[in-house]
């Protein structure tokens, strides 16, 4: 017993320096997902760089950041004083650039969270790998890529790992900290720590597709797309079916419509290629027709349903 609470304080102490360990976090990319990261490490006190090739995507990161963060100030403080100092000292915690190569030069993590493209995402670490710190930890926020295929651009991979954050970050609890068999112990548990230090709770996920959320979240929903393609029932009815029936916040094509339907098409091409023989993962004919036309969902105001801009 005296054994066991020696290695638990020990243990303890460690997972505390290490989440000490992290202060400074470069976020990549300034999407849906890129800017809820860099606001909730904001809020929680590390220094944060947030940076998206485009300029246009920052400032509108900026401003969903301010919005919600206003909310999250408003939950924990109600108006007044304490909101305030916390949106003005959260958010002068963030910086934003569009020079990926010179903002990792004092990052002790890098969170990856840009376009669901294996190629993209393996140009963008190979660069990194050479300007960023020796110790500095780079994790992937990938839906669907194993980590190790992003991974292999560097010659860092026992720092490597996958952080896998669900969107809206700000309010979602759970993060999957996903290790490859060269992420190293100290890597992992320093990126577990960092997840507690963000508020979030944590599982452990070997690198297997999807992970543990996606792997039974994706094929459900395909599963709807299917549905309606055969005529079965429409998306609303779909979406009621299952937010009065399984007691789920939205319907499947209310949530991937929330989550990007780009991101999704980007998700079942790349599982589709990997394992051809799995009906579900094939292309759908809806899918394909609404990305073409650029109804990619919330973010450009049409998807499955409208939005109003
Ligand atoms: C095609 C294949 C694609 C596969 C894709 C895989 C993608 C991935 O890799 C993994 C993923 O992220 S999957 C998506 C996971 N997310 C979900 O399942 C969200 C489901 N929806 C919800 O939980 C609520 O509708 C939700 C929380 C969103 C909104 O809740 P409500 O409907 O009740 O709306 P509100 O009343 O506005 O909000 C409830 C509380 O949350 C606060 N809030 C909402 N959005 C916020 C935001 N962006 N920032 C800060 N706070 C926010 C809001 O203030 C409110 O708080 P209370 O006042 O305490 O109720
Ligand atoms: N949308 C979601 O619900 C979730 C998405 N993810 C994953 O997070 C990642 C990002 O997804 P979203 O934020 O939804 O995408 P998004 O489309 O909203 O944002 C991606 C951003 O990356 C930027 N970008 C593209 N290439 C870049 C580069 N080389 N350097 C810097 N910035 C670059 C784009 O300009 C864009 O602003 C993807 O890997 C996705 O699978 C993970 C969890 C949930």
């Amino acid at each position: 017993m005296a054994f066991f609470t020696h290695l638990t304080r020990r243990s303890l102490a460690q997972s505390a320096a290490m989440a000490n360990a992290i202060k400074n976090v470069t976020v990549i990319g300034s999407g849906l997902m890129g800017a809820g990261i860099a606001q909730v490490a904001a809020q929680t006190g590390h220094s944060v760089t947030m940076v998206d090739i485009d300029p246009v995507a920052v400032g509108k990161a900026e401003k969903r950041i301010a919005d919600s963060i206003s909310r999250v100030a408003k939950k924990k403080f109600g108006e007044g004083d304490e909101a305030t100092k916390f949106v003005s000292e959260s958010l002068s915690r963030l910086r934003t650039s569009t020079d990926a190569v010179a903002s990792v030069e004092s990052a002790d993590l890098v969170v990856e969270a840009i376009v669901e493209n294996l190629k993209t995402k393996k140009e963008l670490f190979s660069k990194l790998d050479n300007a960023a710190p020796a110790h500095t930890i780079f994790a992937s926020n990938t839906s669907s890529i194993p980590i190790a295929k992003i991974a292999e651009a560097t010659n860092r991979l026992d720092r490597f790992g996958g952080l896998h954050f669900f969107n809206p970050v700000p309010v979602m609890k759970l993060l999957e900290v996903v290790r490859i068999p060269e992420t190293s112990s100290d890597t992992y548990d320093a990126m577990t720590a960092w997840g507690k230090a963000m508020g979030k709770v944590t599982v452990e996920c070997k690198d297997t597709p999807g992970f543990i959320v996606n792997r039974l979240l994706v094929p459900f929903m395909f599963e709807a797309v299917r549905m309606v393609e055969r005529g079965e029932a429409s998306p609303k009815d779909v979406d009621t079916a299952m937010k009065l029936g399984a007691g789920h916040p939205m319907g499947p094509f209310e949530l991937m419509d929330y989550v990007g339907l780009d991101t999704g098409k980007f998700i079942i091409d790349g599982w589709h290629k990997d394992y051809p023989d799995v009906e579900i993962f094939s292309p759908s004919p809806l899918l394909e027709k609404l990305v073409s036309e650029g109804k990619h969902g919330v973010k450009s105001g049409e998807g499955f349903y409208k939005y109003k801009k």
